[in-house]
């Protein structure tokens, strides 16, 4: 059994790290740590686990309270992983760390596009970036994990394999996309007020989304060579869903099968890519709940551009299902042990 604490429990995607894994044959939850419903049962905060889980929400002392435990998966804010991440990683105990602490390998980029100087330096070099299906060798080694942001996740997997095979030419991909609102958390915000969000649409950071440097580093080390993005995100009235549409020149006047076979020399094997047919193009509900990442494209001849188009559940595989994926490749057990889950529909 691997016996995993998490650290900033009571948050959305703390909360479904645990839904995932309270179904995980091989894992044994020791501690939910929170400092707001310190004492308080964790299924009065989250009703849906009523049954599944009995145990309070304690706040966890990382001198003393870290003896039983295997694996920290830390789900606070941006800003507060580095000193708990250290603490933990001093302990011998591995981390897989949600927030984006540890995903730009620049201190000097995350300093200014976080607004905060780094403050763990050396985990920040040895942490590996947990795009599962694209670094699992690293990631079988690995002490740290980086886990990916949401947006990064349906825009890196789509353009990994065309970057690697030098499909790409753009310097700059213009990409697009829509997230619900359980992005952006559950600590009360603008975003997330009903009155707001519901029946709304609306861009925003344009041109200087905090993800822009993170999809970046990413595709860049893809293409050998810099590769930038024209990153506008979208918040709609889903609760949960990504939806990324990507445009490429077809340079290479490449035609849908030379394309569709790269993919599938990338992501034949790879049980939570699902590669659409041609003119079938992903939709958010039918990732619902679940870790995959559906991939769809065209070929717009008239224009001569690739336009592709991803969608993934943000919370699932963009942030608590790709944690529990690359928890299954760092101990060794199958990559979807707990993962195996459908889709809700409708
Ligand atoms: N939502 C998403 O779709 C995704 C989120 N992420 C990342 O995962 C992490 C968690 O996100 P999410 O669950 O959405 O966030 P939430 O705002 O829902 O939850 C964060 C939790 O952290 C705890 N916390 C501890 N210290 C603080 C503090 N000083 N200020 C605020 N909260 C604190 C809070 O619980 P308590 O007060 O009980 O301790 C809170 O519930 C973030 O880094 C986020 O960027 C990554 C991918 C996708
Ligand atoms: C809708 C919304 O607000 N989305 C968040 C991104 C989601 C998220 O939590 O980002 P990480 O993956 O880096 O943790 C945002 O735009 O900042």
């Amino acid at each position: 059994m691997i016996r995993v604490g998490i650290l900033g429990a009571t948050g959305f995607v703390g909360a479904e790290l645990i839904r995932l894994l309270v179904n995980h044959p091989g894992v044994e939850i020791t501690f939910l740590d929170s400092r707001s419903y310190k004492d308080i049962d964790y299924s009065t905060v989250y009703p849906n686990l009523r049954t599944y889980i009995n145990a309070k929400c304690i706040s966890v002392d990382l001198d003393s309270d870290l003896d039983n435990v295997d694996l920290i998966f830390c789900a606070l804010p941006h800003g507060l992983s580095q000193e708990p991440v250290k603490k933990a990683l001093e302990k011998g105990i591995k981390v897989i760390d949600l927030s984006a602490d540890f995903r730009i390998k620049d201190a000097d980029v995350y300093a200014d596009w976080y607004g905060v100087e780094h403050k763990a330096k050396d985990d920040l070099e040895s942490a590996i970036y947990g795009l599962s299906e694209i670094y699992s060798q690293d990631i079988k080694e690995a002490n740290l994990i980086a886990n990916p942001g949401c947006y990064p996740t349906s825009i890196i997997i789509p353009l990994y394999p065309l970057l690697k095979e030098n499909v790409i030419k753009d310097d700059v991909i213009i990409v697009d996309s829509k997230s619900g609102v359980s992005g952006a958390g559950r600590t009360p915000s603008e975003a997330n007020l009903y009155a707001l969000c519901n029946e709304n649409i609306k861009a925003y950071s344009l041109g200087k989304h905090r993800h822009t440097p993170e999809i970046e580093q990413e595709l860049s080390a893809a293409a050998t060579r810099q590769v930038m993005v024209q990153f506008t995100p979208h918040l709609t009235p889903m609760t949960r869903g990504i939806l990324s549409t990507i445009y490429i020149k077809n340079t290479k006047y490449l035609d849908y099968d030379d394309i569709k076979s790269i993919y599938e020399d990338y992501y034949k094997d790879k049980f939570f890519i699902r590669m659409l047919n041609n003119n079938e193009f992903p939709q958010t509900k039918a990732v619902y709940g679940s870790n995959f990442c559906d991939i769809g494209f065209t070929i717009d001849k008239r224009t001569n551009t690739i336009i592709i188009v991803s969608a993934i559940d943000n919370l699932v595989k963009g942030a608590a299902g790709q944690a529990i994926q690359n928890m299954n490749i760092m101990f060794g057990l199958k990559e979807n042990e707990g993962l195996n889950i459908v889709p809700i529909w409708p």
